[in-house]
């Protein structure tokens, strides 16, 4: 239940509007509310009960927590926490941390069990790519830690389920917000982490016309929450995190280089990747972190993000609901140069392996450190209308399309990488078209949600 919802529900009953009226207008005076109410209807007593009732929950949440004590101390982190705990509140999730039981959690997930294995944080590791690095570091031996707010962007029920996945794996997501400054102190005092992967964002374009100040939270108030905690670290540990290739915004010049200009986003998305960009500049340049953002291209792939296309667009298929599908103005189609999940993983681990230290030693820099941006794409753009078509052979369901030019909602048209740098130094070289990507993110989708509807129209069209 978020705040608003609740500070929206107090007062009379829903169906006399009258009423709710004057109690707006003697809000003010406690002991008039109280009286009026008495006399209610046992919906009203309820409803304030349970007022009293999640007050008395919100006060002790917030005295018990291993954090208070230290968030009380600056109003700064007690905002952050604040801020954290809104959040947890509007996804029903608990975040509490601490305690020697915590700690041995902790200890173990991160433990390395392979000769010069990194031990690494994992930021957004309930997430799509969060969930494939983590278990990926996992399998070849190195520590994983994983950290997530298990927010309710998309459905939260397939954070948990990825989460179980981590659990079998041995892989533990401690949950808690980046802007948690007390958490990620915490975090890496427990752990010497040689390597924070940052995956933790708000995504999606089209969004940050809704909720624009979560872009804002997650992707620059959040970032720069990081990237304090891991310039004070002992030992400050480097750090490799997602940009985006959204961030070429209006850039004309193809394939996508990263020597070409990114002043010019087209969503607030990209605007506060970019911001993101420019303040790793400023913590590499001050501090001595060694950092390194990757520009995903569309990335894809079985435990995908509900909010991209060729997600909803299976959903909707099988569902037999409409689809739109953007063109340009001049009726081209819009094209993106989709990358598969895997070998977004194997450009992330190359780039774990081969980032250089951190120089700072208790959060002063000792000499120049490394400063790195690269493209993770896959060098083929592919118009949407042929993802459709792809889609359409593989559920063996036709789509009913909606055609419409692509309104200014932040979307560009075209999408496409350079990829020699990462080629270069990360012997980056993606295999996956999206034709055998497509296959493996369908087979997932139907094992996972195992539609009803796809089983009917699949009876039915034999
Ligand atoms: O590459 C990136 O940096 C970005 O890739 C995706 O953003 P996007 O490429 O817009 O991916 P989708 O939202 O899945 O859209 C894919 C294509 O489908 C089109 N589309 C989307 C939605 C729709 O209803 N119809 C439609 O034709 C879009 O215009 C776009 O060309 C992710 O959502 C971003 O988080 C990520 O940072």
């Amino acid at each position: 239940m978020s705040l608003s919802h609740l500070s929206s529900s107090g007062g009379g009953s829903p169906s006399s509007p009258g009423k709710l009226k004057t109690e707006k207008h003697h809000s003010h005076n406690p002991r008039l509310l109280l009286l009026r109410l008495k006399n209610h209807s046992s919906y009203s007593k309820l409803t304030l009960y349970s007022l009293f009732g999640v007050a008395a929950l919100f006060l002790t949440l917030f005295f018990l927590s291993p954090s208070s004590s230290n968030s009380i101390a600056s109003s700064s982190s007690y905002s952050s926490y604040s801020s954290s705990f809104r959040r947890s509140l509007r996804t029903s999730s608990s975040s509490s941390w601490g305690g020697s039981e915590w700690e041995k959690k902790v200890r173990s997930s991160a433990r390395v069990r392979r000769a010069d294995g990194l031990s690494v944080l994992v930021t957004g590791a309930a997430g799509f790519v969060g969930t494939h690095v983590s278990l990926a570091l996992k399998r070849r031996g190195d520590g994983v830690l994983g950290l997530d707010s298990f927010n309710d962007y998309y459905d939260p029920s397939l954070k948990r389920s990825r989460q179980s996945l981590l659990d079998r794996a041995g892989v533990f997501v401690v949950e808690g917000d980046i802007n948690d400054s007390p958490l990620l102190r915490k975090l890496l005092d427990v752990v010497p982490f040689s390597h924070v992967a940052h995956l933790a964002a708000q995504a999606g374009v089209r969004y940050a016309m809704k909720n624009p100040s979560s872009y804002v939270h997650s992707n620059i108030a959040g970032l720069v929450s990081l990237l304090e905690a891991a310039k004070s670290a002992e030992p400050q540990p480097a750090v490799v995190w997602a940009s985006s290739s959204s961030v070429y915004g209006l850039n004309t010049r193809v394939p996508f280089s990263e020597a070409h200009r990114t002043d010019r986003p087209a969503s607030l998305y990209a605007a506060t990747k970019k911001a993101g960009e420019e303040i790793a500049h400023t913590y590499n340049h001050i501090y001595g972190l060694s950092i390194t953002a990757l520009r995903f291209f569309t990335v894809y792939g079985p435990w995908g993000r509900p909010d991209m296309a060729y997600y909803f667009f299976t959903k909707d298929i099988l569902k037999g609901k409409p689809i739109t599908v953007f063109q340009a103005p001049d009726g081209s189609s819009v094209a993106r140069d989709f990358t598969y999940i895997d070998d977004i993983v194997h450009g992330l681990l190359a780039a774990l392996d081969t980032a250089e230290k951190s120089t700072g030693v208790r959060g002063k820099k000792q000499g120049p450190a490394q400063l790195r941006v690269y493209n993770l794409g896959n060098t083929s753009p592919v118009p949407v209308t042929e993802l459709v078509s792809i889609l359409e052979r593989l559920l063996k369901v036709k789509a009913n399309k909606k055609v419409v030019n692509m309104p200014a909602n932040g979307d560009v048209q075209f999408t496409h990488a350079n990829i020699s740098l990462a080629q270069r130094d990360l012997g980056y070289h993606p295999t996956t078209d999206l034709k055998t990507g497509l296959k493996k993110f369908v087979k997932w989708y139907l094992d996972y949600y195992n539609p009803i509807t796809y089983k009917t129209s699949r009876s039915s069209s034999s």
